[in-house]
């Protein structure tokens, strides 16, 4: 499904309207039925309910929502906000709606707001503001704001907590913001969702079908998508029936400085794993022995000349994609061996972990990557590399840049990971959960990642895919274990039931 940009959703909004020639009242009692069906399905008629109304659409929205739910049995106090004397028309209908059903239902705000007792088991529905929002909240808006974050009652946001934009939030104001338990949005999910921070203020979150112009939704560009299974289930191709080991490919991967073999183990039963047809592990000597217990399929390709770092892996090619980082260290060797292998790979590439954190001291190397590398960072790493501000839309945007600029893919991990690709579009995972922050679970996805380009997927195809699955694998292994206690092993030893999953195999 896209991510449009909160003026598109406006466009793909009136479209609809037009469309099906309804007016935009009755899509907004649409959207507060469905808002209201959400509601009345987690919180009985004993629960007290408190809406806050903004003086927008958004507030419409809520001002409907009270109303159906007065008229479903439940005890609702309302507070619109007016206070420049500028609601929208539909706001406007909606609260002479809510008002005939009799008095004290509708208290109207217009200058100062004394805010009411409210008891712990309150359920405050915010309709302060959604798409609209135009600058951060100041005022009496930002003090309302940080009431509704102090009373500690349960919060449930229509489309977007109050006081975040859809988008870009580096220079919000953060206290302005409300701290949903829930939110209910429409149709889309906005970008700033998929930025970790925004979190605490997004809550649960649950997408409403509102029915929108399908037409019109597909017809929007945008570079935004969040990807799901049939998405990705699309991008396989056949396993070809009679393949032999050369046609799946032979995977490279260099990984692990003595002491941290458990690397090159994740990285190489995960590529084993995922597909390919052969994994070679260039790896230091003194990992020889549990390389070899470890992973009997791999052929381990030794570092003869240097017992514990990472070194060139001489000048053998015989293998289809190469995946360099895992646990490798920052050693200089390691780092000299690794400009040789940038300078001199012309098969599929990715790179993870140290060798990004070795081209983060080399910045200029990035200019020497083949086009279509995959990089692999984490927040930290990409920080590093690129020296970005620590906000999502910000990191965002440079790893857009970068992307463009070097045609490289830069899969940015995260709760919801994106992966940008050099002709500007950028997919975020659906896949993956919290017991995936566990130490080596990003050498799995490497491992993953290489076993595709060695099965001759492209690049981007690889990434996309690699991701998912990984995320996949993650998710049911939290299925039987719980978040707390997955390992990265326990990711790779699901990533045949992801892909099984996946593939209705
Ligand atoms: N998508 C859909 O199809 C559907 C969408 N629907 C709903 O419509 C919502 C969007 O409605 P919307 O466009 O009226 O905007 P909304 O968020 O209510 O706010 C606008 C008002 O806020 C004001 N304002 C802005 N910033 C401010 C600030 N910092 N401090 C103070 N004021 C500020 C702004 O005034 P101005 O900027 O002109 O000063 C204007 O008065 C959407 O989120 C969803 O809930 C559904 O009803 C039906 C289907
Ligand atoms: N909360 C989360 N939700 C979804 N995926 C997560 C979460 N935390 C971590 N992951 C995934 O786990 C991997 C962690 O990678 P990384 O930070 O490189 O770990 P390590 O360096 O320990 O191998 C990434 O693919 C990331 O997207
Ligand atoms: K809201």
């Amino acid at each position: 499904m896209i991510i449009p940009t909160a003026k598109q959703i406006k466009e793909i909004d009136a479209f609809t309207i037009s469309d099906e020639g309804i007016s935009s009242i009755d899509l907004m009692e649409r959207a507060a039925y469905s808002l209201t069906d959400a509601i009345t399905s987690q919180w009985s008629t004993s629960t007290p309910i408190v809406v806050f109304a903004g003086p927008g659409n958004n507030g419409g929205d809520a001002l409907a929502v009270a109303r159906m739910l007065i008229c479903g049995g439940y005890a609702v106090k309302t507070y619109l906000f007016n206070i420049a004397s500028r609601i929208s028309a539909d706001c406007k209908e909606e609260a002479e709606r809510l008002k005939s059903l009799g008095e004290g239902h509708l208290t109207e705000i217009t200058s100062t707001f004394e805010p009411p007792e409210l008891s712990a088991d309150t359920l405050i529905i915010d309709g302060l503001f959604g798409t609209g929002l135009s600058r951060p909240l100041e005022g009496g808006f930002a003090t309302l704001v940080r009431f509704i974050n102090s009373t500690g009652c349960t919060v449930v946001s229509i489309d977007v907590p109050s006081g975040l934009m859809c988008e870009d939030n580096s220079s919000n104001n953060l206290e302005s913001i409300v701290r949903a338990s829930l939110t209910l949005t429409f149709q889309f999910r906005k970008l700033a969702f998929m930025f970790d921070e925004n979190e605490m203020y997004v809550g649960k979150l649950k997408v409403l079908d509102i029915q929108l112009s399908s037409s019109k939704i597909n017809s929007t560009s945008t570079p935004y998508e969040y990807i799901e299974a049939d998405y990705i289930r699309e991008l396989f191709k056949p396993r070809v029936n009679s393949g032999n080991k050369g046609t799946f490919g032979t995977a490279m991967i260099v990984a692990g400085q003595y002491g941290m073999a458990g690397a090159a183990l994740l990285a190489g039963s995960a590529c084993l794993r995922s597909g390919c047809g052969k994994v070679m592990v260039h790896t230091p000597l003194l990992n020889n022995n549990i390389i070899q217990i470890g992973l009997p399929e791999a052929i381990i390709h030794h570092d003869y000349n240097e017992k514990r770092f990472c070194n060139p892996i001489s000048s053998d090619t015989r293998f289809d994609a190469i995946c360099i980082g895992p646990g490798i260290g920052t050693h200089t060797d390691t780092s000299r061996a690794l400009y040789d292998q940038i300078r001199r790979t012309r098969c599929p590439l990715v790179l993870d972990a140290d060798a990004l954190n070795i081209i983060a001291r080399n910045k200029e190397w990035l200019d020497f990557l083949p086009a279509k590398t995959i990089i692999t960072p984490h927040p930290l790493e990409f920080q590093r590399l690129t020296d970005c501000k620590n906000d999502g839309y910000s990191r965002l945007k440079v790893a857009q840049e970068l992307s463009e600029s070097h045609e490289l893919i830069v899969i940015l991990k995260g709760h919801h990971t994106a992966i940008c690709l050099p002709d500007g579009r950028v997919y975020f995972n659906s896949t993956g959960n919290s017991g995936m922050a566990t130490a080596g679970s990003g050498d799995v996805l490497s491992g993953i990642i290489v076993s595709l380009l060695a099965q001759h997927y492209q690049p981007s195809v690889a990434a996309l895919i690699a991701v998912f699955l990984h995320g996949k694998a993650g998710d049911l292994a939290s299925s039987t274990l719980g978040e707390y206690s997955i390992t990265a092993s326990d990711i790779v030893n699901n990533i045949s039931n992801s892909f099984r999953d996946l593939l209705n195999m």
